[in-house]
């Protein structure tokens, strides 16, 4: 039995493998679950990410990822190894290959680091492609054509801009500003404004189901349950749409920012193109309320939320493992 190729979104909050042939057969946050004091991996995926804030002392849940890169090696080395094993492609007589998808941005140490990861995860050759070109693909943009295409990958801790023209970047930007600096921004305006401490996931929770990105584009209400700074007891409080919209104003427009000066740096001909195609938003940060509204106003250039935007690197991966052979010819990064 051969082994199937696969293709990796190994992202800062959560980890997509595609088999070729197969499509999307796992999707898990990026979490792992340790015992500091014998550091033996207790739980992987969902199953960490449900202990995030409510482990014992010696338990600790770690995001081996941070800020789009590998933070503690040892630890993505064991997660990647723990999915790979879970999806069970390893051939008898062969290994996989795999084309694994990281930020534009990241240095050769991080790039070998992952290269490794994957390599001790049983992998017979790695390919590392860039995280905006495969969501450009998987978001269902023609990048090989000469014309000007244009996508804001917003994921857990980076946002990835790029301009692509005939299969490669003419002109990016990747900042560590993205989802989860947003959750960080609401779980301080809580602090701050309510003298409430609350959890991560509480942060994610309001920012999914309340918070909006453009000025008065939504007006819901949540009852969230913290510690109150000051008894100590627990406390619930209820935050509106407008307040969080003003929390996060400011990181938002970081990511606005980022997008104008790639645009600002765009050939003349590519700007054309990208007003009659628009620019396309992918990753779980698109899922933001507003935000689509937001860079059309700011950019002045049409917007549009890809299909399942948390899935497009992945599927984009899927794409590209379907031309391996031809990747693998003519080798295809840095
Ligand atoms: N409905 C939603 N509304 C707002 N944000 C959301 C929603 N669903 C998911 N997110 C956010 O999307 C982010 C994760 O997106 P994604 O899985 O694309 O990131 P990633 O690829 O792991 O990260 P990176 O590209 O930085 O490595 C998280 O911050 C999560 O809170």
């Amino acid at each position: 039995m051969l082994a199937r190729d696969i293709g990796i979104d190994l992202g800062t909050a959560n980890v997509l493998i595609h088999v070729r042939g197969k499509g999307i057969v796992l999707d898990e946050p990026s979490v792992v679950a340790m015992d500091r004091t014998t550091g033996k991996v207790l739980e992987v995926g969902e199953d960490a990410r449900r202990m995030v804030g409510r482990t014992p002392g010696n338990i600790e849940a770690i995001r081996p990822l941070k800020d789009g890169v590998i933070a503690d090696f040892d630890v993505t080395e064991a997660m990647l190894k723990h999915f790979i094993d879970k999806i069970n492609v390893r051939g008898f007589l062969s290994k996989p290959r795999m084309l694994i998808c990281c930020p534009t941005n990241i240095t050769k140490v991080e790039q070998k680091a992952i290269r490794e990861a994957a390599e001790k995860s049983g992998a017979k050759k790695v390919y590392l492609e860039e995280e905006p070109k495969v969501a450009a693909i998987g978001a269902g943009m023609e990048i090989f054509q000469p014309s000007g295409n244009m996508v804001v990958d917003i994921g857990g801790g980076t946002t990835d801009v790029a301009v692509l023209s005939m299969g490669d970047i003419v002109t990016a930007s990747s900042i560590k500003m993205a989802g989860d600096k947003f959750d960080q921004e609401i779980l301080s305006y809580i602090k701050k404004e309510y003298k409430l401490l609350i959890g991560e996931r509480t942060a994610e929770e309001i920012k999914i189901s309340v918070a909006t990105v453009f000025p008065d584009g939504r007006d819901e209400e949540i009852d969230i349950r913290g510690r109150d700074m000051v008894s100590g007891l627990p406390r619930t409080i209820t935050v509106r749409s407008s307040e969080i919209e003003k929390a996060l104003h400011e990181s938002v427009m970081v990511i606005v920012q980022a997008a104008k000066s790639v645009l600002e740096r765009t050939p003349p001909e590519l700007s054309a193109d990208i007003i009659d195609r628009g620019i396309i938003i992918t990753g779980g940060g698109a899922l933001i309320h507003g935000i689509d509204k937001l860079l059309a106003e700011e950019l002045k250039v049409p917007v549009l939320v890809a299909e399942e935007p948390m899935n497009c690197v992945a599927k984009g991966t899927g794409i590209m493992l379907e031309n391996i052979d031809k990747i693998a010819k003519n080798k295809i990064r840095r």
